[in-house]
């Protein structure tokens, strides 16, 4: 917070974004919160620092995938550095592994987490769920599922700062529904359909896998005209698909009406990607976000700042918590 005003306060929202999706994802993976929690820790540091050496490498555009000859002098050492992150994250993610095989060691709510579930299949199918496929599935859920998560937050309430109607139909939708003396949960969110209109329309202008990740083509096909050799790198420009005016009225607007009917988008909207290789965390998010940032996924380039200030609700549930 950079300056107070009548209850008011400057709130930089990403990092405040970021560590949340950290936590939620922790907390389903292993039962732990590494930012601003009381597993904060060492453990903690070490965790955030490896989170910060793999985004950073994760969105590295390698120059060796378009001119082969590069990969013999491993142009600008990005396979060394990622050798490195993944021996790092390997043993990191180990650790949590054989920390929950020792269930008694753990506090109760870590068991009921992907790591513990995922060992217990590995008791059935040992051959399958080696700890090699645990290690792989928790780094593709943590590459995966956090900086999206943030990343989308941030982009709707740039969308809805940007256009306060909306914002003020949102929160009236809210006071309709909920009970004003309680937090939001999760089943509320089904009742919210407006707020979720928000949401697919930030996905639409603003999906965080602009160009999805690469996928290769595994026979000869013909797409629109053009053919395509089998084992061709292929990359889906879902951003320009999703402003076509070919297929959306106005497409460069903001507005969630569009989406008011329930009618299905089918291909026109693809923020998850489509297929057999669509994001796995599409339901989860849709439980649950100017000029675009670089890298894989698509942040603002100049983060978010906003004058908030707290609604009497979480003043009530944060003394609550604290007299616990
Ligand atoms: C707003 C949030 C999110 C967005 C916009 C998003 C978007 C995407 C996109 C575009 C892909 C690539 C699909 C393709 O190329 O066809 C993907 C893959 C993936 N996502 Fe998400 N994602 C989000 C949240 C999550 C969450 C919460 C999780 C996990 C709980 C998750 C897990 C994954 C995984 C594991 C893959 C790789 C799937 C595969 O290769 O088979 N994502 N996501």
């Amino acid at each position: 917070m950079v300056s107070s005003n009548g209850g008011f306060a400057k709130v930089e929202l990403r990092p405040m974004f970021s560590e949340l999706s950290f936590n939620i994802v922790m907390r389903m993976v292993t039962g732990k919160s590494y930012y601003g929690g009381k597993d904060g820790g060492e453990e903690g540091k070490e965790f955030r620092e490896l989170m910060e050496e793999m985004f950073e490498y994760a969105g590295a555009l390698n120059p060796a995938d378009f001119l082969p000859i590069l990969k013999w002098f491993d142009y600008q050492g990005l396979v060394k550095r990622a050798v490195s992150i993944g021996k790092k994250m390997d043993s990191f993610l180990q650790g949590l592994i054989d920390e929950q095989r020792n269930t008694a060691a753990i506090a109760e709510e870590s068991r009921n987490t992907i790591i513990s579930h995922l060992l217990v299949l590995q008791q059935s199918q040992p051959d399958y769920y080696t700890d090699e496929i645990i290690k792989g599935l928790v780094t593709v859920i943590l590459l995966g599922a956090t900086d999206t998560s943030a990343v989308t937050l941030e982009w709707t309430m740039s969308d809805l700062l940007n256009h306060p109607s909306v914002l003020k139909k949102a929160r009236a939708e809210i006071e309709s529904v909920l009970d004003p003396d309680q937090l939001m949960d999760e089943p509320d969110l089904s009742k919210l359909h407006y707020l979720q209109n928000i949401i697919l329309e930030t996905l639409r202008l603003y999906p965080t896998g602009p160009l999805m990740l690469p996928h290769l083509s595994s026979d000869d096909c013909t797409v629109e005209g053009y053919h395509i050799s089998g084992d061709t790198m292929l990359i889906v420009n879902a951003w320009a698909i999703q402003r076509d005016p070919k297929y959306w009225d106005d497409p460069t607007s903001f507005k969630p009406k569009r989406f008011e009917s329930g009618e299905s988008m089918g291909s026109k909207l693809m923020p998850f990607g489509w297929g057999r290789r669509a994001c796995p965390g599409e339901s989860t998010i849709k439980k649950l976000t100017m000029r675009d940032g670089k890298g894989l996924t698509m942040p603002r380039v100049v983060p978010l700042e906003a004058m908030c200030k707290a609604r009497p609700i979480f003043n009530k549930a944060f003394s609550k918590a604290a007299a616990a």
